[in-house]
């Protein structure tokens, strides 16, 4: 397909021209730009753009979804017009990231850091949750609790207790692998320091203040230098800073040390020097630190609660908008294992159910049954702790749900914060949320619960109801959701009455014989919506539709008989053709481009005939996994296909493999 140069050069003005533009490279879908000014961006001259599928900034970097195909002409293009110079990913990832400020990139680097380390206390949470039913008194008994009721199940209790808090226990390994692997460092080492830090041979952090008030904290003495003797236990900032210490000493040896000694010297040398300093001056410095700030905010929010709960509850979906609210985690650790409770997590977990109840009562304003489906699908998951397919998916594109979401979020966040609600770990957030709130506490959450539940549904369903009956019977606004429905058999001819299809699907008369090309799976795995998969260019589909698969191996096949006609240079993603001219896009994982290509294997190339079925790329899934990106596979169908008609979805959820159907397309009879 000709590009439309005028089309170009009206991206390129609207990202501020030519001068604005400090580096700008492309991957398999987008143009990747870092801007000298974000702000003289004209996002309404990139929406009138008929080239442009979407537009986002995210960690410094522009990003104009284009599509598959077309992108790689557009840059060309772009380059030709501009006359700049053409830049590699790093290029471009490096002047974004140096646009960050020091808050953001610490916000960030924080975020990367406990990310990884999330499923752990995520699980520990859930456990302890279990624990807390087991063992609080008053939930089935008065006053009294299960195991006291039923002793015999109190060891039953105990391991479960011991397995759940075992994440809390040790957080200063899972932190200092998380850490150390992040500043560049060795992730076995810091798992070694962190482990180092919980000795068990040190006074327990946890019995810290009452050894301190009976005058009995153990000190070391070095040459007559006396310091406490104490382990961090539930501490994130003496592992954190020694952690960053670690790998920088670890790096600076690497470079230095020859490589036949480096065995004996590097980890040793890295080690000793890192333990001392940490036992020295890192660990008391940031230990008092880190009670300070706990304990301001403590003051804070013991002083003013109801304050603290508006503003942390209310604007809690905006720090997940921005990407900011994976920082808090440290700050509940901190508080968990300092204060044994945090009063933020608790708010957390209601704010994830408001933005789920404001996307389900766009089920009520909807008149599209897709984009019901997709009201209730991403309430669900947001119900369940995971909100970006509720906020992105619906609540931002209509902006008013996010904003009684928020506001059912900030009188929930009042009610928990002036009746000092603490979570005792951070669990599953959303409605399974009360299990990790102490116990004696509950009521008072469930209340919270209701108010989040009623009050940005309510609003939402009013308001939005309001809305559309003035906008009148034509107004749609502008929906488009996923059309979710079945599988079915090989690319050939099907008659739609035995075709099974959603209700949002154009009804054909029984009989009528349709073309159908039938996906199989290109992957084993399992079906995720395009809306759970982190990156905004799929998930809101501004480049087509599709599926996602959660790989369970590492091999990509073909899905039907095709022609390979692109494969990007970094080997993640390929697009084949079908003979009726069918473009499919498969892209191995999220952000991969960053791996250089590194953990693919490619077994073909552009112009191969491949059959279905025929291995087409091989990829290292733990290696993809080890570099902290997800390997979840987007299956696209690019937008702008004339041929490409209603296209049905296999179930989220489904296990597929091999001949399976994931994705049924029907081809619209100019097409054919
Ligand atoms: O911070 C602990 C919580 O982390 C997850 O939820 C948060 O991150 C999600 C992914 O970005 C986001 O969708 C959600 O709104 C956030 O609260 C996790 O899903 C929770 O179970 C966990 O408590």
């Amino acid at each position: 397909m000709a590009i439309d140069r005028a089309n170009v050069e009206k991206i390129i003005k609207a990202v501020g021209g030519a001068d604005n533009i400090e580096a700008a490279t492309h991957c398999v879908t987008r143009l990747r730009f870092s801007l000298a000014d974000e702000k003289k961006v004209d996002h309404k001259l990139l929406e009138q753009n008929d080239l442009v599928k979407g537009h986002f900034s995210s960690q410094g970097q522009f990003q104009v979804v284009i599509g598959p195909g077309l992108v790689d002409k557009v840059y060309d293009e772009m380059i030709a017009i501009t006359g700049g110079s053409r830049s590699s990913k790093d290029d471009v990832k490096k002047a974004a990231a140096k646009k960050q400020n020091p808050l953001q990139q610490a916000i960030k680097t924080l975020a990367d850091i406990f990310i990884p380390i999330l499923p752990a206390i995520v699980t520990a949470g859930l456990l302890l949750g279990i624990n807390n039913i087991l063992t609080g008194p008053g939930i089935f008994f008065e006053g009294r609790s299960l195991v006291q009721e039923y002793p015999a199940w109190t060891d039953f209790a105990g391991i479960i207790n011991l397995i759940a808090n075992t994440a809390f226990t040790f957080l200063p390994a899972l932190i200092g692998w998380s850490a150390a692997t992040r500043f560049g460092g060795s992730p076995l080492l810091g798992i070694v320091l962190g482990l180092i830090l919980v000795h068990p041979d040190l006074l327990n952090a946890w019995a810290y203040a009452q050894a301190a008030q009976e005058g009995k904290i153990p000190h070391w003495n070095l040459f007559g230098w006396q310091f406490e003797k104490i382990g961090y236990q539930g501490q994130v900032l003496p592992v954190l800073v020694s952690a960053y210490l670690l790998a920088r000493v670890e790096r600076f040896l690497n470079k230095k040390v020859h490589d036949s000694i480096k065995l004996l010297v590097v980890a040793p040398v890295a080690l000793l020097v890192t333990g001392f300093l940490a036992f020295t001056i890192i660990g008391p410095v940031t230990f008092a630190i880190g009670n300070a700030i706990t304990n301001g905010l403590v003051h804070v929010f013991n002083t003013l609660p109801a304050l603290g709960g508006i503003l942390y509850g209310g604007i809690y979906a905006l720090l997940v908008v921005t990407g900011m609210h994976h920082t808090f985690l440290a700050v509940d650790v901190q508080l968990i294992g300092s204060k044994g409770g945090t009063f933020l997590w608790p708010m957390l977990a209601l704010s994830n159910i408001a933005q789920g109840s404001a996307a389900l009562a766009m089920l009520l304003v909807f008149r599209e049954q897709k984009s019901k489906g997709l009201a209730v699908t991403s309430s669900v998951s947001a119900f369940l702790g995971v909100t970006e397919p509720a906020i992105f998916g619906v609540n931002i594109r209509y902006k008013y749900p996010f904003i009684f979401g928020m506001i059912g979020s900030a009188i929930g966040g009042l009610v928990l914060t002036i009746n000092h609600v603490l979570a005792s770990s951070i669990g599953v957030g959303g409605i399974p949320g009360f299990l990790s709130i102490y116990p004696n506490q509950w009521g008072v959450f469930f209340v919270g619960m209701a108010i989040v539940l009623v009050v940005p549904f309510l609003l939402t369903a009013v308001y939005g109801k309001v809305a559309s009956r003035k906008a009148g019977p034509a107004d749609t606004n502008n929906e488009s959701a996923p059309v979710q429905a079945s599988s079915g058999t090989a690319a050939t001819n099907e008659t739609a009455a035995t075709a099974a299809v959603s209700e949002a699907a154009p009804v054909v008369p029984a009989g009528k014989a349709v073309n159908v090309l039938d996906i199989q799976a290109p992957l084993a795995g399992v079906v995720v919506p395009l809306e759970n998969v982190p990156d905004p260019a799929f998930a809101e589909r501004q480049m087509g539709q599709g599926i996602a698969i959660e790989p369970s191996d590492g091999k990509v096949v073909a899905p039907f008989d095709a022609k390979v006609v692109h494969i990007i240079k970094s080997k993640h993603a390929i697009i084949l053709e079908h003979a009726t001219g069918v473009q499919v896009l498969i892209h191995i994982g999220i952000n991969t481009v960053s791996l250089k290509g590194a953990p693919f294997t490619l077994h073909v190339g552009i112009g191969d005939e491949v059959k279905a079925g025929q291995l087409l790329i091989e990829f290292d899934r733990e290696a993809i996994l080890q570099a902290r990106l997800p390997v979840i596979t987007p299956i696209i169908i690019p937008d702008g296909q004339p041929i490409v008609g209603r296209v049905t979805e296999e179930p989220a959820g489904a296990k597929v493999a091999g001949r399976d159907i994931v994705l049924k397309i029907q081809l619209s009879p100019q097409g054919i």
